[in-house]
């Protein structure tokens, strides 16, 4: 009995093939009390996201949140999901697609795919499946401009993970972040000033960025100092000063502190501070999902305006916009410098020729 299990063999003689796999968070395969029990249950039994210690964490998870939360995490899936199904799904799988057709453009054929972290398609899946393509090379690109260990480096584990029980692994490269890249900024940027032009401008410009535990930052997490960045360059290609601008946390989960200012009591002290109009905007975010569509466009919407605040602009997140796919592709073809994209590698057909005695391929 093998310890690893078979997998097909490289081709001796085959072309290298380099590829990318653009990695997310991941998304309920439904919006169902079921689903979300599956979903939550692999999300937040991660360490990576919890650092509660077990078994007390186990005893929450399954005795409480497991038992509360699908339900009304569902409802919420609900009020977002499209006929095509969750948005992150929806735009992640199209970034691939649209990422795809942008590299083969420069000339560089290379696979694409796409995977989730928690839900499907898994990270594990993908690799497997880029291996049977031929995939000699492949970049790990998350979908995280800032790194945080919460999410990049759980990306990362699973990669290992995977790699852990394969035989014959690929060269492997990952990206950390690219919270300061000029072509993200460029992107963002583009996205207010389209609202702009529409819309007209608000009187706050406010980026909420996904929360962590504040402990995180003090334990060495550079997300906080990754997302503060993001913001900075952001509003300096606006132009905005800093009474323009609000940097804020949002998705608070359970009772430690976390990174603030909090978005939503921001919104309504700015309400209440007489501000009639703010704009906002998820930065950190590369598609939209649950947590800007329902928490940020309906919820924090709604407390700005019961607050006494007039007008809630939300502006959508990059998506499948053409200048944050051109970002994409320069961070991808930044990181995949020195790697041949596809070649016959005569090298490799000159070793697997001697193997060929003894192995049997035929070159
Ligand atoms: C429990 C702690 C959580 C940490 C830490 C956390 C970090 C983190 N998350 C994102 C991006 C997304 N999170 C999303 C949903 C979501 N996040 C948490 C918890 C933590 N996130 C939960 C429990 C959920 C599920 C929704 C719910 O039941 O309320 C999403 C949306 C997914 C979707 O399907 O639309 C994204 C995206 C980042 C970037 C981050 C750290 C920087
Ligand atoms: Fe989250
Ligand atoms: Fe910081």
């Amino acid at each position: 009995m093998s310890f690893f299990p078979p997998e097909p063999a490289y081709a001796h003689g085959a072309p290298t093939r380099t590829a990318v796999l653009l990695c997310n968070l991941g998304t309920p395969d439904a919006p169902t009390p079921a689903a979300l029990r599956r979903y939550l249950g692999q999300f937040l039994a991660d360490h990576r996201v919890v650092e509660i210690p077990q078994p007390l964490w186990w005893l929450i998870l399954h005795g409480v949140i497991l038992r509360t939360r699908p339900a009304k995490s569902a409802a919420k899936y609900r009020s977002i999901w499209t006929p095509e199904g969750s948005p992150l799904a929806v735009w992640t799988e199209k970034q691939a697609k649209l990422l795809l057709g942008w590299l083969g453009e420069a000339g560089a054929p290379v696979l694409v795919r796409h995977a989730m972290r928690y839900g499907n398609p898994s990270i594990a899946s993908q690799l497997d499946t880029l291996k049977l393509e031929g995939a000699t090379r492949i970049l790990i690109l998350p979908l995280y401009p800032q790194y945080s260990a919460t999410t990049t480096a759980s990306v990362f584990d699973a990669v290992y993970t995977w790699a852990a029980r394969t035989r014959a692994i690929p060269e492997l490269r990952f990206v950390n972040h690219y919270h300061d890249h000029p072509g993200y900024i460029d992107a963002l940027a583009k996205k207010v000033l389209a609202h702009w032009q529409q819309h007209g401008q608000g009187e706050q410009l406010v980026m909420s960025f996904h929360g962590v535990p504040e402990r995180t930052l003090h334990l060495g997490d550079p997300y906080h100092c990754e997302a503060r960045k993001t913001a900075r360059l952001l509003g300096e290609r606006l132009g905005l000063n800093d009474t323009q601008m609000r940097v804020t946390f949002q998705s608070r989960f359970g009772k430690a502190k976390w990174l603030q200012p909090y978005t939503e009591p921001t919104l309504i002290e700015l309400a209440r501070a007489g501000v009639r109009r703010v704009d906002v905007i998820c930065p950190g975010f590369t598609s939209d999902c649950l947590e800007t569509l329902e928490e940020i466009n309906q919820e924090a919407r709604e407390a700005f305006l019961r607050a006494g605040g007039e007008q809630f602009h939300y502006i959508e997140c990059l998506n499948d916009s053409p200048a944050w796919i051109t970002a994409l592709s320069d961070i991808a073809q930044q990181h995949l410098a020195g790697w041949p994209l596809q070649s016959a590698n005569p090298g490799l057909r000159e070793a697997s020729r001697e193997r060929a005695q003894t192995c049997g391929a035929r070159n």
